[in-house]
């Protein structure tokens, strides 16, 4: 049996992503993310479920920034959960000063916040389920949770359903050490970070080495360096997989723009959403354009 560290504690969403995606492994909760895979990459964990993206709040920062840095770590699998929260309290409280949460949490919750609870005061917490563990020492009066949080912490539910945008969505990653990749399915995703060479018009190098392909961009995301002001790596998602002689192509091109190229894995995507290909742009015509480029330079040109 693998050994899953996921971003935890117990009650996080992202534990219920981690039993989506490796329900059947040991899963063990880590207090952050950049632990989560920390633990992977001491080989104290297979793999790490984390959160990356949310669609109200976009992109978690720490993730990104846990994935670029030290020993390099792949995605092999992400699952989309709906993200509706319930408001828990201890029993019988009904003076809510504070309300906790983890920071994504508390963005999407500040207009039910502001009508229903409009004197609390928001406070940040390392996760949903922290906030709820925080509730129950006596620290903060409400927290912001995933609805499985009640089934772990002896909590009284206040609201359910508790979401300023009806249809917000979460995106969970599983990560683990490079090596034998997912078997491409047609509606995968490919990520890399790239630290562009510092000069006029790189961005747009990487940009156009991935439109000239026809590859549809699924997110593009900078992050500061951390050494120089001003220097950025991107986070770069596509629709495709390395198996795939056009994403490999791109990928090529990608490398001779940039610094570092780091390759942060090929994975079916959880919508299953395929990409859209143009006349000129499938596998099948990056193989016969290779093809003949090697007949002509062998001087076979019948
Ligand atoms: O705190 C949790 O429960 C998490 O799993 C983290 C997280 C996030 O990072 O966005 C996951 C989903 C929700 O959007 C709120 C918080």
């Amino acid at each position: 049996m693998s050994r899953i560290a996921y971003f935890g504690p117990q009650g996080t969403f992202t534990e219920q992503a981690a039993r989506i995606l490796a329900g059947g492994e040991e899963l063990v909760p880590v207090e952050t993310v950049r632990l989560a895979m920390t633990a992977v990459r001491n080989g104290e964990a297979d793999a790490a479920c984390v959160p990356i993206e949310n669609s109200v709040e976009g992109v978690v920062p720490t993730t990104l920034d846990a994935l670029s840095e030290s020993t390099p770590l792949v995605a092999v699998a992400e699952a989309i959960l709906p993200v509706h929260f319930s408001v828990l309290t201890r029993p019988g409280d009904r003076e809510i000063r504070t309300v906790a949460s983890h920071p994504h949490a508390l963005a999407q919750v500040r207009d039910w916040l502001e009508a229903n609870l409009p004197g609390a005061n928001p406070v940040a917490s390392s996760s949903t389920a922290a906030a709820a563990v925080g509730v129950l020492q006596g620290d903060f009066d409400a927290a912001v949770c995933a609805p499985v949080a009640v089934e772990h912490y002896d909590l009284e539910v206040l609201a359910t359903e508790v979401a300023d945008v009806t249809d917000a969505a979460t995106r969970f990653l599983l990560v683990r050490p490079p090596g034998d990749l997912p078997e491409p399915t047609g509606a995968d995703r490919t990520s890399v970070v790239a630290a562009a060479v510092n000069r006029t018009g790189t961005l747009a190098e990487l940009l156009t080495a991935l439109a000239d392909r026809g590859i549809n961009l699924t997110r593009l995301d900078a992050r500061p360096t951390r050494n120089n002001f001003g220097e950025y790596r991107f986070f770069i998602d596509f629709e495709g997989h390395v198996a795939e002689p056009r994403i490999l192509d791109a990928l090529t091109a990608l490398r001779r723009h940039c610094r570092t190229l780091r390759f942060l894995g090929s994975h079916p995507r959880a919508d299953r959403v395929r990409p859209t290909i143009e006349p000129g742009f499938g596998n099948d015509d990056f193989v016969d354009a290779s093809v003949w480029a090697d007949a002509v330079r062998k001087g076979d040109l019948a």
